[in-house]
């Protein structure tokens, strides 16, 4: 049994034996009015003290003190974790927080199940509940969420694939939850609620809901058409990271580097990177072949492309990233100025940068990470944002070394998170690298050359050929 369901059990048997309570201090009618749940800034902080996933968060001995910190920073969607025996919540620490806040809109965040729960949730005081699709069958989840709207509450409807999209689509919840993590195996997607995303055809507000530590994650939902974030752990452990999250709710827009790049991906078919780029020409063959992203290095190479070429190739319908080496802190000024003027879409990180580097960079970034051995791969889920490149190790260069990443790191590392793959890739070993691995996507770079920092246009041609090739 998953945990979710084995939750819904327990929670089931616990009602059946005590009956539906509603917390101890709370009155017998509902004396606070309803709030709006959505308010700006739409970022929904929540008082969450454990989680079957990561244990022990924090003791939050006093939950009106935690909203309290999150009110101060100007969080008005406050969500509190109710569930008892998997998050150590209360319907108290509901009751406790809405008399000291009313003006903020409370979410209940349990496992409802029934009208009674919906119910309890109103008098207890909550402004919106969370109704999970994963958990109730289509009638149910239509009935509970008929009923809480008849209260006047706010409805969270949370869905994490296309069938429980598809579970709700008839009566077009006005709010909608897209969870980065499945709640069966507790393995966070950050693109996975962008691509669902795209699945909600009706008009509602949707909410990007875990997985987000720093600005740098935040602004991925607030660039890609989210109204609002719902972050638990991070803003628990560090409720200043909310002056960063309240900031990201700024950028608004669809323009986000991942969602115009998985807007690009094909079924059965990698992303295409192809780097080292320093003349318009090999820029123009590789997207003319089917390049998703090229890549510009600008650190020190003999394939170092120059500033001022970058912005020549503006018009090139293809992603452009540039590939930095930096020690700590922002990449150079050139770098930060052709981002800004939105010559580059996003930055790769490939020198021995620290998660933090990329935590509070301020534009779209990866990092790749130089695997030397199988002990490199738990590297990976240190670093921040959706997705990891990993490369092969060399003593004396950062990149472009032309040199192969061992099958073993491979597989490991693929088993972290979505395989975005560089390190010697090349006609001849392509096709047989994507049968084996099926990497989401695939770097470039020396060993299409024809001398350095100049492609060799066979070379690339066969290269995509043997793309498709590996991919039947
Ligand atoms: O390519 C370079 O010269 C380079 C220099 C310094 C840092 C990074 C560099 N390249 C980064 C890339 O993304 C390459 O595509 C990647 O390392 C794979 O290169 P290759 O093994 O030659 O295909």
């Amino acid at each position: 049994m998953n945990i979710l369901n084995k939750i819904a059990s327990i929670r089931r048997e616990t009602i059946k034996r005590e009956g539906y309570t509603l917390g101890s201090a709370v009155p017998p009618e509902r004396d606070v009015p309803l709030q709006k749940f959505g308010q700006n800034p739409f970022v929904i902080c929540e008082i969450k003290r454990r989680s079957p996933s990561k244990g022990k968060i924090s003791e939050i001995a006093d939950p009106v003190k935690q909203a309290g910190l999150y009110f101060g920073k100007g969080i008005r969607n406050i969500s509190v974790l109710t569930e008892e025996d998997h998050f150590g919540g209360t319907l108290d620490d509901l009751i406790a927080v809405k008399r000291a806040y009313p003006e903020a809109a409370v979410l209940r965040k349990d496992f409802l199940l029934e009208k009674e729960d919906v119910l309890v949730s109103y008098r207890a005081g909550a402004d919106a509940v969370l109704l999970i699709a994963a958990l109730l069958d289509k009638e149910k989840i239509e009935e509970l969420y008929h009923y809480a709207v008849s209260l006047g509450l706010a409805v969270l409807v949370e869905v994490h694939n296309r069938e429980e999209v598809d579970k709700v689509r008839s009566f077009r919840p006005k709010i909608m939850g897209i969870n980065s993590r499945n709640l069966k195996t507790f393995r966070i997607d950050q693109i996975l609620p962008i691509e669902l995303k795209k699945h909600i055809d009706w008009e509602t507000q949707v909410v990007y809901e875990s997985g987000i530590s720093s600005f740098n994650e935040a602004i991925i939902p607030f660039e890609s058409g989210f109204a609002g974030i719902l972050v638990g752990e991070s803003v628990v452990r560090d409720p200043d990271l909310i002056d960063d999250l309240i900031q990201a709710a700024e950028r608004k827009g669809e323009g986000n580097f991942w969602n115009r790049l998985y807007s690009r991906k094909r079924q059965g078919r990698p992303l295409v990177k192809i780097c080292g780029i320093t003349n318009r020409e090999d820029g123009e063959a590789a997207v003319g072949m089917g390049a998703d992203i090229l890549g510009f290095v600008l650190a020190e190479s003999p394939r170092r492309a120059d500033p001022s070429f970058i912005r020549t190739v503006k018009d090139l319908d293809v992603l452009k990233v540039a590939v930095v080496v930096t020690g700590e802190g922002e990449p150079d000024r050139e770098v930060m100025e052709l981002l800004e003027k939105g010559y580059l879409d996003a930055v790769q990180f490939h020198g021995n940068e620290n998660p933090g580097d990329l935590r509070s960079f301020s534009y779209p970034c990866f990092k790749a990470l130089r695997l030397r051995d199988r002990g490199d791969v738990q590297e990976i889920d240190r670093f921040p944002g959706p997705r990891v490149l990993v490369d092969a190790w060399s003593d004396k260069e950062y990149g472009g070394t032309g040199k192969r990443l061992d099958g073993e790191i491979v597989t490991e590392a693929s088993q972290v998170r979505p395989l975005w793959m560089a390190g010697g890739l090349s006609p001849e070993n392509i096709s047989g690298i994507i049968s084996e691995f099926r990497p989401e996507l695939i770097d470039a770079s020396s060993r299409l050359e024809a001398e350095k920092g100049r492609k060799d246009h066979g070379k690339m041609k066969e290269f995509f050929r043997e793309i498709d090739n590996g991919c039947v």
